[in-house]
């Protein structure tokens, strides 16, 4: 595949991508043609309006769905051209998730939410006991990993689904809102959360957000407005 010298340090790479939801007449065209370079090791946001298209961005960044028209490149590889295999591969092995609710099982606690996620991966025990105590230190959580999700407050149900994502060691983490059930001073700690695994970890990070007072720790903000970007900081 030829590359420009420019698209080799490219993480993810997105040109020309729409997205529309139906057919004909009652057709919605949700993203109509974003271009998007996110260099790797960098913390990107996509603020916007609810409705804006920030969460149909991310599910195609995140190889959850595919656009309408258009390419999205992942480490210089065409994700779209994926098939539906290869998409689940790449989502289990270089992909992490994170929503707005951090959707833990309830009967179990932090450490075994994370080591669950491992488990149904096929991972052994052994690589399990080291990835799981490993990811709960880099969210800040070792000392509370036996306590359930209903014993954690919300920042701390967060940092566990956190966790869960970089279990794996992921090279990209996608997050949707995942300060938006959160008070102020959380979702901060949250983003220095995500900050530090950006800048310690060398992981890639792109999340949305409604929040301004979110922007200060992210190396670039994207504007969605109207499923287009607007400005960039
Ligand atoms: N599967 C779908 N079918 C039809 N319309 C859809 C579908 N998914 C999203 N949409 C529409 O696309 C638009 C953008 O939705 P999206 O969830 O991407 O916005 P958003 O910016 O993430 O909003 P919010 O901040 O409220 O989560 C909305 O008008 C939504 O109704």
């Amino acid at each position: 595949m030829h590359n420009s010298p420019n698209s080799q340090t490219d993480l993810i790479k997105a040109t020309h991508v729409t997205r529309s939801f139906g057919h004909g007449p009652g057709a919605v065209s949700v993203l109509k043609g974003v271009n998007l370079s996110v260099p790797s090791g960098s913390f990107i946001a996509f603020r916007g309006r609810s409705g804006s298209g920030k969460t149909t961005l991310i599910n195609l960044l995140g190889a959850l769905d595919k656009p309408t028209e258009g390419s999205i490149l992942f480490a210089g590889q065409e994700i779209t051209k994926y098939s539906d295999r290869e998409r689940d591969e790449l989502r289990r092995t270089k992909f992490g998730l994170i929503f707005q609710s951090s959707a833990l099982l309830p009967m179990m606690s932090a450490y075994e939410n994370v080591d669950f996620t491992l488990r149904i991966a096929g991972i052994s025990k052994q690589d399990r006991d080291i990835a799981v105590l490993r990811a709960l230190e880099h969210v800040g959580l070792k000392s509370r990993m036996h306590h359930r999700p209903f014993e954690m407050s919300g920042g701390e149900q967060q940092r566990t689904a956190i966790a869960r994502a970089i279990a794996h060691n992921p090279t990209l983490l996608l997050a949707d809102e995942p300060t938006a059930e959160l008070d102020s001073r959380t979702g901060l700690q949250i983003m220095k959360v995500f900050r530090d695994l950006v800048r310690l970890e060398g992981m890639t990070v792109i999340l949305t957000t409604h929040d301004p007072t979110m922007m200060d720790l992210v190396d670039q903000v994207y504007e969605l407005e109207d499923g287009q970007f607007v400005e960039t900081q």
